[in-house]
């Protein structure tokens, strides 16, 4: 397992002065925003188009962060770069269901008040992130799915599109692919993914994050995954972190992933190494694949998997870190222009 946390050398500095419970070191390590653009296996010709979304998605999600902006807002916005981007699997770019249909399921949470929203098995909507926002902010519910989550959409004046619209030729190819009789189950399950998510501590110090998928590839209708549900596909708490999975839903259900993580942060875990507890558990105990983004109340981040590679990019003190293969951390102001994006 590998790969980065945002727990640097220089940082250690920093973090023997938090402990001592400096004020200004803290205010150094934020505003702080993670990305993650899917655990799985993404194809070489596919790789920089993945990791190029991952930094675009940070760079906005960032700027709202250095605008004074929150950290929900941060994450909303950097999951929606994500969804628009065809190059993921959430929104446009979604894997279909065994009939050929896109069902996206989608979360946010929100570190100060532990309010949470969460849609499953939404059709026909570019942004489901922006709809389970929504149901955390004017609903008492958690949780809409299906038609009733479409219905709740159409009350909130959100425009529905067509299904064709948010279908890829790439998904369709890939549907058609594992409806063979020879497709290979592990890649149908584990292959490819691109689920995205996002965490963010704000310079007030408030936490949250955003998770949106269209699931697992030639899912059965009506399957609900992990993403939306609290504790799985997310979880975020100002007094201890956040924490985005992505990977086998089901695996990340059976050991409430965030949740986990977040439970060896609390016993004195580091970010990093509470991510890496997780995803070890998750593979000894229900052979799961998967990755996570991370933040602690300082600032701290990490961007952990057990996968074969996970598109990640995380923003703070103005630069943005970012990689794809286990161990990678390039890095570069976060000002510099995207030279091949898209
Ligand atoms: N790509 C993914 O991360 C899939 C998502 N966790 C799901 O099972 O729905």
């Amino acid at each position: 397992m590998d790969t980065l946390s945002g727990l640097r050398s220089d940082d250690e500095k920093h973090l023997s002065l938090h402990s001592t419970k400096c004020p200004v070191t803290v205010a150094a390590m934020l505003p702080v925003l993670a990305v993650h653009g899917g655990a799985g296996h993404v194809p070489k010709e596919r790789a920089e188009i993945s990791c190029a979304g991952v930094r675009d998605a940070a760079r906005a999600g960032y700027a709202i962060l250095r605008a004074g902006g929150s950290a929900m807002d941060a994450v909303v916005e950097a999951v929606t770069v994500l969804e628009n981007n065809p190059a993921y699997n959430a929104g446009r770019g979604s894997v279909l269901t065994r009939h050929g249909h896109v069902e996206m399921d989608a979360i946010v949470m929100d570190g100060r008040t532990l309010a949470s929203g969460a849609v499953s098995a939404v059709k026909g909507i570019a942004n489901p992130v922006q709809l389970a926002r929504l149901v955390m902010e004017k609903t008492s519910h958690l949780c809409l799915t299906a038609e009733g989550a479409s219905e709740f959409a159409r009350a909130m004046g959100i425009q529905e599109v067509p299904e064709e619209s948010l279908i890829t030729d790439y998904a369709r190819m890939r549907w058609r692919k594992n409806l063979q009789p020879d497709a290979n189950p592990v890649e149908c399950q584990m292959g490819k993914m691109g689920t995205v998510g996002a965490v963010a501590v704000d310079s007030e110090g408030n936490i949250a994050c955003a998770t949106s998928t269209g699931g697992m590839l030639n899912k059965m209708e009506g399957r609900v995954g992990d993403t939306p549900c609290i504790g799985c596909g997310g979880y975020a708490d100002n007094k201890v972190g956040a924490v985005s999975p992505t990977g086998h839903g089901e695996a990340i259900m059976k050991v409430t992933l965030a949740r986990l993580i977040l439970f060896y942060m609390e016993q004195g875990k580091s970010a990093q190494e509470a991510a890496d507890m997780g995803l070890a558990y998750m593979k000894e105990r229900v052979e799961g694949l998967g990755g996570v983004v991370v933040v602690d109340p300082q600032g701290v981040w990490a961007a952990r998997f057990n996968s074969l590679q996970m598109a990640w990019a995380a923003a703070q003190n103005d630069q943005l870190h970012y990689g794809l293969y286990a161990g990678e951390d390039f890095s570069q102001p976060i000002e510099q222009p995207e030279q091949n994006s898209q």
